[in-house]
Order: structure tokens, then C-alpha cells, then sequence
């Protein structure tokens, strides 16, 4: 089995779709794509003032436009933002080319990895907890329904999580192999590099 031209991590906030999917490219040898980080580059400005200035709905278009633009991409691993499956619109250009990844996250460790952050607007009510559990009920269908695979990730360590996803997507391929042609990928972007 080969790889697929992309994969792209669904789930809810502080389901650890950034952090697996930065390592989750490490490992596969593929680029590491946010496409709330590419956003908020495009943007010069973080998640919190675009919901303040342009509302859930203007951030939700830059979110479509994102996922437009990123559907082409070869050999990348996208981590999304927990509401990119909502629209509609969006799901053909999340399943273009791609294996999907759920990433399956209890509530108590969403409000757990969620607790400190102040960069997610959704969460920033007294009650970030119920929050969460009102999203989880109306999404988790979705995601259960998009996924190819389903990877809990309680208690688990980001790199313990890496492993087995790699395991996955990748079954027929031992480690060393998935090493040598990472080297192999990373040796010809240094070279596309190094020519211009
Ligand atoms: N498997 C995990 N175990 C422990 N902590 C995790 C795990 N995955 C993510 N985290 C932590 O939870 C927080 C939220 O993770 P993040 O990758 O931003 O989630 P998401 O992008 O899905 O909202 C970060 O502080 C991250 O270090
Ligand atoms: O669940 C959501 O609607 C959102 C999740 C966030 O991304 P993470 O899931 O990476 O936290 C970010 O896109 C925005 O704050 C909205
Ligand atoms: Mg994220």
C-alpha cells in the first residue's frame, strides 16, 4: 500500500490535531499545513481578533477558502480547525485525495489541553466545559461519519499516537523503510531547494 497524497486530522479543539499532525509529517515525511496558523499568517492577525472584527462567519469563509486552496496540495499532512466540518462545502474538499483522520478526544481531556489557552474565542464563556459537550453532540457525528480512520488519543502521548496513526495509514511498511524513504523525500526537497 502506498501513501496517500494527503491526510488530514479531524476532531475537536484540544483533540491534538496541530500537535499530531507536525509529527505525524516528521514521520511520514510530508509538510505540515494548520490551516488556522495559515490564516492567521494571511491574516497578520490571531484567531481571537478575526472572530472579534469579522464574526464566526467572516473566519468561516477565510476557513473555506483555505481548504480550497490546500486541496491540492501533494504529500501533506492538514491539521484543521474543529469547526472545518460543519460547512457543507467543505467535506468534498476535505476528503479530496486524502485519508481522514479522527482524532477521538473525551471531553474531560478537551477541557483539560484546553484549559490555558485564550486563543480559541468558542471557549472563552464561563462554561468552556458545556461549550464543548454542546459541540461534541452536534459534531462528533460528522467526524465519525468523514473519518477512514479513528484514533483514540486519551491518555496517550502525542509520539505513542504518531506510531500507531503511522501504523495505519501505513501498515505494510516496517519503520526502518518509512525512514529511509523520509531521508529519501527530505534529500529531494533540499535539492528543489538548493536549485531555486
Ligand atoms: N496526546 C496528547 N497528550 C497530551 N497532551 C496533548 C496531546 N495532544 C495534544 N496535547 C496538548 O493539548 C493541547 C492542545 O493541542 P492542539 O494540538 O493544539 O489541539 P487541536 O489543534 O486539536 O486543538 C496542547 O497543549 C498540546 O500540547
Ligand atoms: O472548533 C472550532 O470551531 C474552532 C477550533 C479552533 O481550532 P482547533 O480545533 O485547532 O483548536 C479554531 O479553528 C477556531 O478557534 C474555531
Ligand atoms: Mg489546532
Amino acid at each position: 500500500m502506498s501513501l496517500p497524497k494527503r491526510v488530514v486530522l479531524v476532531g475537536p479543539m484540544g483533540a491534538g490535531k496541530t500537535t499530531i499532525g507536525r509529527l505525524l509529517a516528521k514521520e511520514l515525511g510530508y509538510r505540515f499545513m494548520d490551516t488556522d496558523r495559515i490564516i492567521e499568517e494571511r491574516c497578520g492577525a490571531n484567531i481571537p481578533w478575526i472572530f472579534d472584527v469579522e464574526g464566526e462567519d467572516g473566519f468561516r469563509q477565510r476557513e473555506t477558502a483555505m481548504l480550497e486552496e490546500l486541496s491540492s496540495e501533494a504529500e501533506t499532512v492538514l491539521a484543521t480547525g474543529g469547526g472545518a466540518v460543519m460547512r457543507p462545502e467543505n467535506r468534498p474538499l476535505l476528503r479530496k485525495d486524502s485519508i481522514i483522520v479522527y482524532l477521538r478526544t473525551s471531553i474531560e481531556q478537551q477541557v483539560e489541553r484546553t484549559r490555558k489557552d485564550r486563543n480559541r474565542p468558542l471557549l472563552q464563556s464561563e462554561d468552556p466545559e458545556a461549550v464543548l459537550r454542546t459541540l461534541f453532540a452536534l459534531r462528533d457525528p460528522i467526524y465519525t461519519e468523514l473519518a477512514d480512520i479513528i484514533m483514540y488519543t486519551d491518555r496517550k502521548s502525542p509520539r505513542l499516537v504518531v506510531r500507531q496513526l503511522a501504523n495505519r495509514i501505513n501498515p505494510k511498511t516496517p519503520r526502518h523503510k518509512r525512514q529511509r524513504r523520509k531521508e529519501g523525500r527530505e534529500h529531494a526537497q533540499g535539492a528543489s531547494r538548493a536549485q531555486g
